[in-house]
C-alpha cells in the first residue's frame, strides 16, 4: 500500500487541494492521500476548531470516488503537531505501507524552521508540488491552482461567497457550523 500524506491546516480546505490531492493520486502511483489537518499548528496559527475543519475536510474528500480519506491522527498525538512526530508514529502503525508527504512549494521558504525535515526525507519521499505563484527548483508537475485559505477568509470577511474556489459541500458545513464569521449570515 502506497499513501501519500496531505498535512495542513485546512482553514478550510479548497479546490487548490482538491486539485494537489488529484494531481498526485493520477500520477505518483499511491493508492490513497489521506489529509492530515492540524490539531495544534507548530507555528501557532490561529484555527477555526479541529472538529469542524475535519468535518469540511471529509466533505471534500466526497468529492473523490474514496482515495482521499481524512486522518484524526494529529489529534490522536496532541503534541506539538511537527510533521517529523507524526510520520514517526504512522510509520511505526502501517509497517506495510510506504508513505509519501506532499508538500506545495510555498512551504519551501520554512522549511528552515521545521523540525528534523532530514529525518522526514528517510521516513518519507517528499514531492513538493508547484503551486502557483512559487516557482522552485525540483518541483513535480504544472503549477497548480492560484487559491490560497488566507484569499477564502478574505473574501468571506467581506461578505462575499467564495463559490468558485471551495466546493459547495465544504461551504455548507462551513456556513451549518457558523465558521469564518458565517453564523447567522443568510446563504
Ligand atoms: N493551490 C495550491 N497548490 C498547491 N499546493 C497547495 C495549494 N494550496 C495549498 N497547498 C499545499 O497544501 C498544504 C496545506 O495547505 P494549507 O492548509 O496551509 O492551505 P493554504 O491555502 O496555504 O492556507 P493559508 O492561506 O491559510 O496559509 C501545504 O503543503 C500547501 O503548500
Ligand atoms: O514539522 C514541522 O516542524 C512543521 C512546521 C510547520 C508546519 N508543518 C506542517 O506543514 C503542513 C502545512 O502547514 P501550513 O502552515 O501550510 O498549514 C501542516 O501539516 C503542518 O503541521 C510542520
Amino acid at each position: 500500500m502506497k499513501v501519500a500524506l496531505l498535512g495542513g491546516s485546512f482553514n478550510p480546505p479548497h479546490v487548490g487541494h482538491l486539485m494537489a490531492a488529484s494531481y498526485v493520486h493520477a500520477t505518483q502511483g499511491v493508492d490513497a492521500v489521506w489529509l492530515m489537518p492540524t490539531f495544534h499548528h507548530p507555528f501557532g496559527k490561529q484555527l477555526e476548531p479541529f472538529e469542524a475543519r475535519v468535518r469540511m475536510c471529509e466533505a471534500l474528500c466526497r468529492e473523490t470516488s474514496g482515495w482521499l480519506q481524512t486522518s484524526l491522527v494529529e489529534r490522536e498525538l496532541g503534541g506539538g503537531g511537527r510533521t517529523v512526530d507524526t510520520l514517526a508514529f504512522l510509520v511505526e502503525r502501517y509497517p506495510d505501507t510506504r508513505f509519501s508527504l506532499i508538500i506545495g512549494s510555498d512551504i519551501l521558504r520554512d522549511l528552515p524552521n521545521w523540525k528534523d525535515f532530514d529525518r522526514i526525507q528517510r521516513m518519507a519521499h517528499v514531492l513538493v508540488l508547484y503551486r502557483a505563484g512559487y516557482p522552485a527548483p525540483d518541483t513535480v508537475g504544472p503549477p497548480l491552482a492560484e487559491v490560497s485559505s488566507t484569499q477564502v477568509r478574505d473574501l468571506l470577511a467581506r461578505g462575499l461567497e467564495p463559490s468558485e474556489l471551495v466546493p459547495s459541500a465544504v461551504l455548507q458545513v462551513a456556513r451549518e457550523e457558523g465558521l469564518f464569521g458565517l453564523r447567522g449570515r443568510p446563504g
